[in-house]
């Protein structure tokens, strides 16, 4: 089947009061978006929100037509959305292959997840924590495709990462949607982002302040600068 997510008029928060408000999107499995904005805009909040991990206030999340409860992070990975968070949650003394067999819904997910990063498959029996940085994050996207997901998100995939590590990581990410998977990335490294997403979404101070075509926004870039500065263009 070919997965939707539907996001509209998200707000959510931390202690009931409301950091993000107004988000929407949707987006089919297949598909890129990029999640941009300045420290502080409420990206990672976006994230958790429909993670189920913090309240939802306001808004709807809808998987396939379904809505999806809020702060209910069981019944969201149960619904295929599974985040990789910005500090990767590794377990960082079991192995390469613990971390991911634990995870895993089935075995052969596995390796269909070391298929996809085989520099993982010679780090087999090592501790997380003593793999390089790029590894880790290798690692900590693996451990959530084993986890068979409809919906991916990734805070910060380029989190402590030289460019041309995560150069070499976001085609994954292509290859991923293409299996069939709605990615949402949360990344500081704009340029990037827009060069492997189809769409991106702009939040300054919890609201959207820009979206459109990745493409469109890559080849203009004086409208994320503006967007980043606060200063509302037209779409
Ligand atoms: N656990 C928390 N409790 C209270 N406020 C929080 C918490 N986490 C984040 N915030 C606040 O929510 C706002 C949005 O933070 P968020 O981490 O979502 O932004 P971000 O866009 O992901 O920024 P960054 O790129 O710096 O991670 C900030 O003002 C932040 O201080």
């Amino acid at each position: 089947m070919n997965s939707r997510i539907e996001v509209t008029g998200l707000a959510a928060g931390y202690n009931g009061s409301s950091v993000v408000r107004g988000v929407a999107f949707s987006l089919d499995a297949g598909q890129i978006l990029a999640v941009l904005g300045p420290n502080g805009a409420g990206k990672s909040t976006t994230l958790l929100a429909l993670a189920g991990l913090i309240d939802r206030t306001e808004g709807s999340v809808q998987i396939d037509g379904t809505e999806l409860a809020s702060s209910h992070p069981r019944r969201a990975a149960k619904r295929g959305i599974v985040l990789v968070p910005d500090d990767r949650s590794l377990f960082t003394t079991l192995t390469v292959t613990e971390n991911l067999r634990l995870a895993a819904t089935r075995r052969s997910k596995v390796d269909e997840a070391l298929d996809l990063f085989p520099r993982l498959k010679d780090r087999l029996q090592v501790p997380a924590g003593v793999l390089s940085g790029g590894e880790q994050q290798m690692l900590a996207i693996g451990r959530a495709l084993v986890q068979d997901p409809k919906v991916l998100l990734i805070d910060e995939l380029s989190m402590g990462l030289a460019p041309v590590i995560v150069e070499s990581l976001l085609p994954v990410l292509r290859t991923v949607a293409d299996a069939g998977v709605a990615v949402v990335l949360v990344e500081q490294h704009v340029s990037l982002a827009l060069a492997t997403a189809d769409r991106a979404l702009v939040l300054a101070h919890g609201e959207e302040v820009l979206a459109g075509s990745a493409a469109d926004l890559l080849a203009d870039p004086g409208r994320i600068e503006a967007a980043y500065l606060g200063t509302t263009l037209a779409v």
